[in-house]
């Protein structure tokens, strides 16, 4: 039983806390939380004894194996190393830091304290996206290929507002390529790793972050179009064409239906079943590269090659957080 505490109280700690205890894998033994009051809270729905107000204390206790982190962005990279260098093993929201400097450190501190550092995105453990991977042969020769992921974002209105949230703020590394966009990023990156080439474009708002964009990777013989926003809803789906066919995918982080369309020929649905709380295949993954104790998994790969391009992404595009001056300034 992997004993685990988490960071951040919202909405989605509560569903991956579900998922870990669904997978029969995990124990919440301690709740942090910048308040006692929250942390109280959140911990009145389950059976927890620990609730903590300092990360410090936190990363030092004997009461977790394993930390799962839900703060914002720009938390990320710091907070995965904290808990790594007190031995803990980490399972961190997307995007696993700020920029590719942050990310190396972080993958650099789990080799050196031999404990699993693992990013949660969800959709490369799910049935349908290995369903998808596994079924690329069928398309034959790939062409053209569109990852889409838009979708209005119920915080813009109080960006409009002026109330600035974080969603929408740089200081916490946040933005359209950040949080959308990365599902399609990092799924370019898990179906065909590093492309030749990026080329991205973005709309910006004042606070300086993305709205929306569009990147291009070129893998040679195929390119692919990714687009992402969070300031308007797609109602189309993803897809990756080839010489002898199609695959198309139904909410590309959450892969909800893959079908293959062979050229002239009708629809087959390749969908596999999956459980309504998506991030379950997440939680077991973590679990089995814990129990393995495998420091060196290949996820930490496309976890890289997706901070690599988002880093880059950000460069042609003019997005700048303050946290990638962090490390300029130590060096200083
Ligand atoms: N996998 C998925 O499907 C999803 C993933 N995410 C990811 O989860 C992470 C959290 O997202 P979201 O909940 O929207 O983020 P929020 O900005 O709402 O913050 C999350 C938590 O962090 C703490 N927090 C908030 N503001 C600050 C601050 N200024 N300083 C320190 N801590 C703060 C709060 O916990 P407290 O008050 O208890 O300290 C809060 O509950 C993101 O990285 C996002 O990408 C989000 C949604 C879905
Ligand atoms: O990862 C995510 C998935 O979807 C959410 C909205 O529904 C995002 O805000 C989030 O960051």
């Amino acid at each position: 039983m992997i004993r685990f505490a988490v960071i951040g109280t919202n909405w989605i700690t509560r569903q991956f806390v579900d998922a870990a205890h669904e997978s029969g894998k995990y124990k919440l033994t301690a709740v942090y939380s910048r308040s006692l009051e929250q942390a109280q809270t959140f911990a009145n729905d389950y059976p927890v004894e620990h609730l903590f107000t300092s990360l410090d204390e936190l990363a030092k206790s004997d009461v977790i194996d394993a930390v799962y982190i839900a703060s914002p962005n720009s938390l990320h990279g710091p907070q995965s190393q904290l808990f790594l260098s007190h031995k803990k093993h980490v399972i961190c929201e997307k995007p696993l830091a700020s920029n590719l400097a942050e990310v190396e450190a972080a993958i650099a501190c789990a080799r050196a304290n031999q404990v699993v550092l693992f990013e949660a995105f969800k959709t490369a453990s799910l049935p349908n996206f290995i369903a998808l991977q596994q079924a690329l042969p069928k398309v034959g020769k790939i062409r053209k290929v569109l990852l889409n992921y838009c979708q209005y974002s119920s915080r813009y209105q109080r960006y409009l507002d002026g109330e600035n949230p974080n969603t929408f703020n740089p200081a916490f590394s946040n933005g359209s390529i950040m949080d959308i966009g990365f599902y399609v990023l990092a799924s370019a990156a898990a179906l065909w790793g590093e492309p030749h080439s990026v080329h991205a474009t973005a709309s910006l708002l004042d606070s300086g972050v993305d709205a929306h964009g569009t990147v291009q990777l070129n893998y040679g013989d195929f390119d692919v179009t990714l687009m992402h926003s969070k300031v308007s809803d797609s109602t189309i789906p993803s897809e990756i064409q080839g010489e002898a066919g199609s695959l198309v995918i139904e909410k590309i982080s959450e892969c909800q239906r893959v079908t293959f369309i062979p050229r002239g020929g009708k629809p087959q649905d390749l969908s596999q079943p999956q459980h309504i709380n998506t991030m379950l295949y997440e939680a077991e993954t973590f679990a089995r590269l814990v129990e393995e104790n495998e420091v060196n998994h290949a996820g930490l790969v496309t976890s890289r090659i997706t901070s690599a391009l988002a880093t880059e992404i950000r460069r042609q595009t003019g997005v700048k957080f303050p946290a990638d001056n962090v490390g300029q300034q130590a060096t200083a």
